[in-house]
């Protein structure tokens, strides 16, 4: 039985977390929030569980490098800096930072990956995601780690072929890109589709979470198995051996 720590234990999916950690019969090591302690949280448990903000995401890698625990990292809305910290903090700990730590995404990510690799320049690649009206960072991580599964199998950077969001007189759609299109309204746990459209066809590929429960139950996962790890940055394929 291991310490869990959660930060962002206030929020949704903090709750979430807190109730498949006592599912899996594992043990609340305590929780912060906005205005906790992360570094004593860290100091008392076996690995840290943070679902919480970017904002804070430099502060958790320094207190989980400081008292050498591994921590998965589940919030989402991350920038280019925000993974280079986690590369840096990945040198001395195990992390695992994903958008999504559901089975499903998890498995849907590598069927994107599989379609892309096998269709052509000409399958134009767009992703639609819907969120609850709480949700303040868009595309998703899930839309943008499929995005990336999309873009790898085709050699590409997705920076360099994402278009996120169009308006107004936007041209021609370009050969290559991958779009990504946002929705937001009522309690959608998180809804993802990656279209592929060809000429005369299209495939869809989905997946609808029905509620939190699946994302908390593969975050307590992915801390089980990041125990006792060597320090390097691990992702959730690597966790659900698929
Ligand atoms: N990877 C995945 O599978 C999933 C990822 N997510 C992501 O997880 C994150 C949290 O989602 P959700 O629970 O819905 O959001 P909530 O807004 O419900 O909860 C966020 C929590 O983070 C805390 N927090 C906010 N800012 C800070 C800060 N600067 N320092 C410390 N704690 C802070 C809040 O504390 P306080 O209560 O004090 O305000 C709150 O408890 C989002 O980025 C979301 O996209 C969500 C679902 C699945
Ligand atoms: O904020 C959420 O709720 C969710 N966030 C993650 C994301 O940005 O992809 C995962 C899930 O879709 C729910």
């Amino acid at each position: 039985m291991a310490r869990i720590g959660i930060i962002g234990s206030n929020g949704r999916m903090g709750r979430a977390i807190a109730l498949a950690l006592a599912n899996a019969g594992e043990d609340l090591a305590g929780g912060v929030g906005r205005d906790g302690n992360v570094a004593a949280l860290a100091a008392e448990a076996d690995v840290l569980i943070d679902f919480s903000s970017p904002a804070a995401l430099e502060a958790n890698l320094d207190a989980a490098v400081a008292a050498g625990v591994p921590i998965v990292i589940g919030t989402t809305g991350l920038e280019e800096r925000h993974h280079w910290l986690i590369d840096e903090a990945s040198a001395a700990i195990p992390v695992l930072q994903t958008g999504n730590t559901s089975l499903g995404v998890t498995l849907l990510a590598h069927l994107v990956r599989e379609a892309a690799s096998r269709l052509g320049d000409d399958w134009d690649i767009e992703i639609v995601e819907t969120h609850h009206r709480m949700k303040v960072d868009a595309p998703s991580g899930t839309a943008l780690l499929l995005g990336e599964a999309g873009a790898k199998a085709r050699g590409v950077t997705l920076a360099d072929v994402a278009d996120r969001g169009r308006d107004g007189i936007t041209g021609k759609r370009e050969s290559g890109h991958i779009g990504f299109a946002a929705l937001r309204g009522g309690s959608v746990a998180g809804d993802h589709t990656v279209h592929f459209l060809g000429d005369d066809e299209r495939i869809a590929l989905s997946h609808m979470a029905e509620n939190r429960s699946i994302f908390a139950k593969g975050a307590v996962k992915a801390a089980q198995w990041l125990l006792g790890k060597d320090a390097g940055r691990y992702t959730m394929p690597q966790v659900l051996g698929l």
